[in-house]
């Protein structure tokens, strides 16, 4: 039911006059004394408002309040045209607004009060809190406190916050604890920290609804709990690409005003170890070795990637395979359609149509329309592709980052229930660095006769025929084989060198099937450093920063699983700040 909001005076902004205007959704307010042309309108949406306070309020540096009895103080979302080159910068702006009487102040702050309630009402009260303290360039703790905390005080939320001192400690307490009354999940930190909130909330999920996620095809339950991320972390991919920048404020706000972005999650199977999501990068091969790789070098912070880049490019290696699809529509949306998904997407839209189940459609209809974010294979041809590649790598979005403004696949989608899939031939090694300095510019990196990509809605990988793998044993005989042809010295280098106690931590993520990054290492290495002469032949699976030490894997894409506060790429050109 719309209620009638509307109020209108004249206020006082320090010295001079405006008009004031309360409409439904917006606060407006012009100055008064100037000649027409002159008077400049600044106009807020309601759902932009952060808070309202009696009095002149501050809160930077620190917080504090003049209690004028005639005054109040709005602060509010204000877009900031410096800053990243694709999103926009949020910052917030207060003006202390002074009335002709107290009673007058007093109608001011309660019609934005219940104006807030009425048309915001998807915004946190209650949030739960983590905090990985050693993510990134290890600042998350300071990041949260200074920036974060104080804006999230200043909009009455609450927060629960737990400062991590392990690895999987996030996750399992959203396995396992109680988490009534949390109306979202915030995590500080990079990749891997969503990544865990995000095992854990889909886990519970799940688990909640009876449903067992390891089986390939269920259909997954959809979390209720909102998640927030406050980039902290080394690659913080998932925040860029959903955000436009990481800026911890600009995310923050987002959380404050219940911004709501669905994404897409692909689930990774394997037979012989439990599920994992990824939402930015699947990637065997190049991007596998580059992980495994960086691990050995997580004291140089953010900087490990392009060292580790480096060495695994040099090292130039391909791998067999055999990958299978499963097409998306081609109708809906192509990978090189050169459409990007920003807020407010069209292509995302119609998919969260077809998602929603209809009550007037019939059964068999309504199927139909899902068939998109189904696993059964009778809903489309799958298509099979063997050979040798440099990287097999897949997204369920563009997976923009600062190291690459524009993605691994520019034209994916965050929500349209498909991810895109990225097949790089081996090629000369000069061919495979102008592919990956391609991803550094807006020339299309897809444009190469050995690269191809194809918006799916499943895939497969599988070693050639003759050379499955077979559960870990075959792993480890791999490895064993690998071992007696390399340099020892490597894998054990590989195993024991520079691990700190919290770096030793580090290494443990995901669903808990390896203990430590070391157990795999030792027991089934795959990976070789570039030392080694000798080629493996297989690889590892990269999953969104975690390794998962196989090769074989079956994935699905899960049409919007998940939901962030935030509402993905604001495209500069059609904002007027
Ligand atoms: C020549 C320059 C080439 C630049 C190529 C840039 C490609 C970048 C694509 C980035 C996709 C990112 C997808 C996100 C993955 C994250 O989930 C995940 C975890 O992040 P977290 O640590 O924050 O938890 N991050 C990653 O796996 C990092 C992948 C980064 C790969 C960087 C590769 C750099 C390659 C440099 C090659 C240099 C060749 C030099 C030749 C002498
Ligand atoms: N207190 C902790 N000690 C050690 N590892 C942790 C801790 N908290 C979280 N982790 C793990 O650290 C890994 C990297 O975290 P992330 O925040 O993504 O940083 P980065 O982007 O630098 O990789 C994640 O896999 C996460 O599970
Ligand atoms: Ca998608």
């Amino acid at each position: 039911m719309e209620i009638d909001l509307r109020l209108e005076s004249s206020l006082w902004v320090g010295r001079k006059r405006y008009l004031a205007v309360l409409t439904g959704w917006h606060l407006q307010w012009t100055e008064v004394d100037k000649k027409n042309r002159q008077r400049k309108t600044t106009s807020v949406p309601v759902s932009e408002l952060i808070g309202v306070e009696d009095g002149r309020v501050e809160i930077l540096p620190g917080k504090s309040v003049e209690d004028a009895d005639h005054d109040f103080t709005v602060f509010y979302v204000r877009r900031s045209s410096s800053g990243g080159s694709y999103g926009l910068l949020w910052r917030f702006s207060r003006t202390q607004f002074s009335c002709a009487s107290r009673a007058l102040r007093d109608q001011w702050t309660s019609y934005l009060r219940t104006a807030l309630k009425t048309h915001s009402p998807s915004r946190p009260h209650r949030l739960l809190v983590f905090i990985n303290p050693f993510g990134g360039k290890k600042k998350g703790r300071h990041i949260y406190h200074s920036l974060v905390a104080p804006l999230f005080e200043l909009a009455g939320i609450s927060s629960h916050v737990i400062v991590t001192e392990r690895a999987n400690q996030a996750r399992d307490h959203l396995l396992k604890k109680d988490l009534s009354g949390f109306d979202g999940v915030v995590c500080v930190g990079g990749d891997g920290m969503f990544s865990e909130v995000m095992h854990g909330l889909i886990g519970r999920t799940q688990q909640e609804a009876g449903l067992s996620e390891n089986d390939p095809n269920v259909k997954l339950q959809p979390c209720n709990l909102h998640i927030g991320i406050i980039p902290a972390g080394s690659t913080d991919c998932v925040c860029f690409a959903t955000v436009g920048v990481n800026d911890p404020v600009t995310s923050a706000l987002h959380i404050i005003i219940g911004d709501s972005q669905p994404l897409d999650v692909c689930s990774a199977h394997h037979p012989t170890v439990p599920v994992h999501y990824s939402v930015s990068l699947l990637g065997y091969g190049f991007y596998g070795d580059v992980l495994a790789e960086s691990e050995r070098h997580r004291w140089m912070g953010p900087l490990r990637y392009d060292f580790s880049g480096a060495m695994v490019y040099l090292s130039s290696r391909s791998y067999a395979g055999v990958v299978h699809y499963l097409p998306a529509d081609p109708l809906l949306s192509s990978p090189r359609d050169n459409i990007r998904c920003l807020s407010g997407c069209s292509v995302c839209t119609k998919s969260t149509e077809r998602l929603l189940p209809h009550p007037t459609v019939s059964e068999s209809v309504n199927s139909f329309h899902c068939s998109q974010y189904s696993s059964d294979s009778s809903e489309g041809e799958w298509v099979s592709v063997a050979g040798r590649f440099r990287c097999v790598s897949f997204t369920c979005m563009s997976s923009s980052c600062p190291r690459s403004p524009l993605g691994l696949s520019p034209s994916a989608h965050l929500a349209d229930g498909t991810g895109d899939l990225i097949l790089v031939r081996e090629s000369h090694p000069l061919s495979f660095l102008k592919f990956l300095h391609r991803h550094t510019s807006t020339q299309d990196q897809f444009d190469l006769p050995f690269v191809e990509v194809h918006r799916v809605k499943a895939f497969r990988f599988s070693l050639p025929p003759g050379e499955e793998e077979d559960g870990c044993e075959d792993m480890e005989r791999g490895a064993t084989r690998q071992r007696e042809n390399q340099d020892t010295q490597c894998v054990m280098d590989i195993e024991t060198k520079s691990r700190t106690g919290s770096q030793q931590q580090l290494t443990e993520r995901g669903s808990g099937a390896y203990r430590e990054r070391g157990d795999w290492r030792g027991k089934k290495a795959l990976f070789c450093g570039p030392c080694c002469s000798e080629t493996p032949s297989v690889s590892v699976w990269n999953c969104d920063g975690e390794i998962l030490p196989f090769s074989e894997i079956q994935c699905r894409v899960h049409g919007q699983l998940v939901h962030l506060y935030a509402r993905g790429i604001e495209d500069k050109a059609a904002i007027v700040s």
